[in-house]
């Protein structure tokens, strides 16, 4: 397979790799294992995108924050305070049982351990159900460059509903997550919103920003050459906040404060990476931010990442709270949008770092 895909004329090339990734189901993972020793072309990434063109500041780090207790006000202080700077923290004692996250951990590699007939059944055009969705790159119809990754997308809507449509090797693991991670949800919430003034947040403040959730199952399969490709180009995400569970490997950057440098976010045992989404950025009025991130292909090493995307309800109008704009007497930075128009316009486009809020912008 390797050598046909290699052997055939550019045109032919992008069919071949379509079909051997996506119709028989190998997705990069299967182009992982066939070792190539080199990289197709498809992923090769302008030089400007290359891990060589980033300036990485060893010495920084983004903020650890014990969250054993909630309400003092020390974490408050630190955690809103992250969001504003950093827009990425990790937070430790977070009281989600490390057995659950290992169980996810497994859940995935389980899921891309199944054989390609199997997992060929997951990719769009053959998915029962657009909440379940398995891509290779991130929209590979839009892309100039390919990304070096492999990701199962599930949208939540009901534990009925999951366990219907969600892959059986990983639905019941998956779903011990979802209802675990309330326990961070909703004090990470009413804290940050403690940060905005907001002491009590009613019923339609909670649909704008938790009413929907989305996990995804990142796989990053080693790679012949890192140097020239990502495994995520650099992007923010959309969401509320995300709270991000990775493995041991590391291969993750967000953009410094600066807006030039990057620092690396290490793995630690036990910790959830917490990441502030561009729809917080908009309620917050730019007070919140999103931040850019990437990750770098390994030569060595798989690696898997589970983020856990705590989104409003597509069907809402998301903009600037009313309270933020009282209390600051600011004007607001970006107009009000159909919460899916957003997301349909993210996934749209290729990664552009934090292109996506321009589509907000005022
Ligand atoms: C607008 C959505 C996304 C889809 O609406 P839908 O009408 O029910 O679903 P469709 O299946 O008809 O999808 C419409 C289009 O959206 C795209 N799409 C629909 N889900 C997908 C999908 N998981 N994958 C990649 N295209 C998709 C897809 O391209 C499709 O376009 P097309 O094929 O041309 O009809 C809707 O689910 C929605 O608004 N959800 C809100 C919650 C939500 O999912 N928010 C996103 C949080 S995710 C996030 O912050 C970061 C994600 C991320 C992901 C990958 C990365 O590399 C980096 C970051
Ligand atoms: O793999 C990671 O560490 C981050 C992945 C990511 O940024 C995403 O899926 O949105
Ligand atoms: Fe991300």
């Amino acid at each position: 397979m390797a050598q046909q895909i290699r052997l055939k004329n550019e045109e032919a090339e992008i069919e071949d790799l379509t079909e051997f990734l996506i119709k028989a189901g190998h997705g990069v993972k299967g182009l992982s294992e066939t070792e190539l020793g080199d990289l197709p072309q498809q992923y090769i990434q302008p030089q400007s995108e290359r891990p060589s063109c980033m300036k990485i500041m060893d010495e920084s780090s983004i903020p650890i924050i014990d969250v054993s207790n909630w309400d003092d006000p020390m974490v408050v202080k630190s955690v809103c305070d992250a969001a504003h700077k950093w827009g990425f923290f990790q937070i430790i004692n977070h009281g989600i049982p490390l057995e659950v996250l290992e169980n996810v951990k497994l859940a995935t590699l389980a899921f891309f351990s199944l054989p390609p007939e199997e997992k060929r059944n997951y990719f769009k055009h053959t998915s029962p159900s657009n909440h379940v969705r398995l891509s290779t790159s991130f929209i590979p119809e839009a892309e100039n460059a390919l990304e070096w990754k492999d990701y199962l997308s599930l949208f939540y809507v009901s534990d009925v509903e999951a366990l219907t449509l969600w892959p059986a090797v990983c639905r019941d693991q998956l779903l011990d997550y979802m209802r675990m991670s309330q326990v961070v949800i909703k004090p990470l919430t009413e804290v940050l919103m403690k940060g905005l003034n907001i002491n009590e947040i009613n019923e339609k403040e909670w649909s704008a920003m938790t009413g929907s959730k989305r996990i995804n199952l990142n796989y990053y399969p080693k790679c012949p050459k890192p140097e020239l490709t990502v495994g995520v180009g650099r992007h923010s995400d959309v969401s509320t906040f995300t709270l991000l569970l990775q493995d041991d490997i590391g291969g993750l950057y967000v953009r410094a404060p600066d807006g030039e440098n990057w620092i690396h976010v290490p793995p630690i045992p036990g910790a959830l990476v917490v990441n502030i989404g561009d729809a917080l950025q908009i309620m917050s009025n730019g007070k919140y931010k999103s931040i850019e991130h990437r990750v770098i292909a390994n030569k060595i090493n798989d690696r898997i990442s589970i983020p856990l995307f705590v989104n409003p309800k597509p069907s809402e109008v998301i903009g600037p709270l009313e309270e933020v704009l009282k209390e600051s007497g600011e004007k607001p930075k970006y107009k009000t949008v159909l919460y899916s128009d957003y997301t349909l316009h993210f996934y749209r486009k290729n990664h552009d770092g934090k292109g996506t809020l321009e589509f907000a912008k005022l």
